[in-house]
């Protein structure tokens, strides 16, 4: 077995398990998992399927731009570029993008970013709860992957590993796929906290 599909079994799992949460529906959501730096080599998950049914090939080798190299049967996910970005810029060693519905229905409210603080949840999306404040970003959706990359760069801050799209979904990443769903599970309970508390002001 390649290491690109022993990789691919771990996207499917995932895969699985997030569809089971109901957080990626349909053939929403991708997952990446960085495979080198220098070149940057990420494995993404294949475009248009139904995410909670990926085997183990259902996955495809891109470059720092998110395009497939060359000779592999599937197209990537179409957000590829995007995931390539967040491992360039953060470092990151796993990206997961979810069309949960927490992050999407709080961009509404704070469309200029979602502002955190004094949660112990804080600490399993990798900060500190006693931090003074955590501002979770929010870009507008775009089709272009240039377009949201560029708007991730300039909004970016190194101790959040976070982005929420309006009206789309929201990216979150760690050292691996375990630590990013810890983060995307304890951010979804903050983004569920803050708009059931404040939402309605
Ligand atoms: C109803 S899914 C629309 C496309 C999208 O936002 C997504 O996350 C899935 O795209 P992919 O190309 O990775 O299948
Ligand atoms: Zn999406």
């Amino acid at each position: 077995m390649t290491a690109l599909v022993t990789v691919g079994r771990a996207l499917a799992a995932e895969a699985a398990r997030y569809t089971d949460l109901g957080w990626m529906r349909g053939t929403s959501g991708n997952l990446s998992v960085t495979l080198g730096r220098d070149p940057l080599r990420l494995a993404v998950t294949a475009s248009g399927l139904d995410k909670g049914e990926l085997t183990a090939h259902d996955v495809v080798e891109v470059d720092e731009a998110g395009e497939a190299l060359p000779g592999q049967r599937l197209r990537p996910s179409a957000e590829a570029g995007l995931h390539a970005r967040i491992a360039r810029v953060a470092g990151a060693g796993a990206v997961v993008h979810l069309h949960v519905l927490a992050p999407v229905v709080a961009a509404e409210r704070w469309p200029d970013g979602i502002e955190l603080r004094d949660l112990e949840m804080l600490k399993g999306f990798g900060r500190a709860a006693h931090d003074d404040l955590v501002r979770v970003p929010v870009v507008p959706n775009s089709q272009d992957m240039g377009v949201l990359g560029d708007a991730f760069e300039a909004g970016y801050d190194p101790a959040t590993p976070a982005l929420v799209v309006a009206r789309h979904g929201v990216y979150v990443w760690g050292d691996d796929l375990l630590e990013a769903r810890w983060r995307a599970e304890c951010l979804e309970w903050l983004l569920r906290f803050k708009t059931a508390i404040e939402g309605g002001r």
